[in-house]
């Protein structure tokens, strides 16, 4: 296939919309002429949907017991962005199903900045690709910003994704667009949101200037460092103003100074726009620079950490009076709609607990659970 280009440049050195370039997802749509177009769902590959990676997912039945408010009547609390109740995500192959999710349950507040972590396998990039809306739960409720997204058609999620969601991913490959510029890249998004009217190019420059790259407007991918490519990929996620910031390890592959820099960026982003951002990571020391951490094992939540001051707040007691982290936040288990409760290594360690047989006791109104 040839070297097509996507944008053509226009005087202004704003870019239209040309052809769809070479590895690019496109979907057809209709514009508001009635005509066919192509519609290029930013940094999601369609194939997902339909399972043909490792596996078939098991979809939900739109029918089944769900809610069916994809539009209209809010769902869902006023103060959750995210709800998931139950929810379920069942993987299947050939001969093998897999349950990546188990009855996951989890709130998020509007405004939130929090870290998602867990053993790999344990249904991490599973849960942020359902609340992207690139893949469809096999069960249980998902509600984003009083939407239900089981109820969503897949014109509806297209839009979803195009609006409410906008994601960063590890590899800069599935972020950015190697032929163009900084400021090109940025602008995609928004050329296939028809309803923004605003200009487009000077946008871009915002939100390059946002992130720490005004001098690098103009650079090509390949003239960026990992670090500086990362922060173009979450100036394009920002491009059409979405509620959340999904980031599948962005400081994965960047050394720690860098790590660092991202890190700072998204809190700076978070406190600036008020935008809602749930980063799935392994790196210990991002987990440490939000609000909450939720740990999922086995495709449920079993364990979060609550912040108790704002990072602001700690980091000036670091400078004044010296800092323990462990007494920077309080840590809980879940537990689960059948009051199922996960108990971490470390505290069955601590407690001397080496067998599957407990006491469990109330004393004082506290459940007490000792080696038996
Ligand atoms: N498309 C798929 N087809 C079949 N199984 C899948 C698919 N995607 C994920 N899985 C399985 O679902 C489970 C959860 O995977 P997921 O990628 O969500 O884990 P993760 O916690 O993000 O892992 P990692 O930290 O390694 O990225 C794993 O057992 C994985 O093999």
């Amino acid at each position: 296939m040839s070297d097509k280009h996507l944008f053509r440049k226009k005087k202004n050195d704003a870019v239209e919309p040309e052809t769809i370039a070479p590895g690019v997802e496109t979907q057809d749509m209709e514009n508001t002429d009635g005509q066919e177009t192509q519609e290029f769902v930013y940094g999601m590959d369609l194939q997902e949907d339909e399972g043909t990676d490792s596996g078939k997912a098991v979809e939900a039945d739109p029918e089944a017991g769900t809610d069916k408010e994809a539009g209209g009547e809010r769902l869902g609390s006023e103060e959750n962005i995210i709800e998931c109740d139950s929810l379920v995500k069942i993987y299947k192959t050939d001969d093998v199903e897999v349950m990546a999710l188990q009855g996951l349950e989890l709130n998020i507040k509007y405004g939130e900045l929090m870290a998602v972590i867990g053993k790999s396998g344990s249904g991490k990039s599973t849960l942020l690709n359902m609340i992207g809306g690139l893949e469809r739960p096999t069960a249980g409720k998902l509600y984003v910003d009083g939407k239900d997204l089981f109820a969503m058609t897949d014109k509806e999620l297209v839009e979803y994704r195009k609006h409410t969601v906008g994601f960063v991913w590890q590899k800069n490959s599935r972020n950015l667009l190697p032929y163009m510029t900084a400021i090109e890249n940025v602008q995609v998004p928004m050329y296939f949101d028809k309803s923004n009217k605003e200009d487009k190019y000077a946008r871009a420059h915002d939100l390059l200037c946002r992130v720490g790259l005004e001098d690098k407007i103009n650079s090509y991918p390949s003239q960026m460092s990992g670090g500086e490519q990362q922060r173009v990929a979450i100036a394009i996620a920002l491009a059409n103003n979405p509620k959340i910031l999904l980031a599948d390890e962005p400081t994965g592959a960047v050394d720690s100074k860098t790590s660092n820099m991202i890190q700072d960026l998204f809190r700076k982003l978070n406190e600036e726009l008020g935008i809602t951002i749930i980063i799935v990571t392994h790196d210990i020391s991002l987990a440490n620079k939000v609000g909450r951490v939720v740990m999922i094992a086995d495709g449920k939540i079993s364990t979060e950490k609550i912040m108790k001051e704002s990072y602001k707040d700690r980091m000036n007691e670091l400078t004044t009076d010296g800092f323990s982290s462990d007494d920077s936040h309080e840590e809980f288990s879940i537990l689960d709609k059948a009051n199922r409760v996960q108990i971490s290594p470390d505290m069955l360690a601590a407690a001397g607990i080496d067998s599957n047989k407990v006491k469990v006791q109330v004393v004082d109104g506290k459940v007490i659970i000792t080696k038996e």
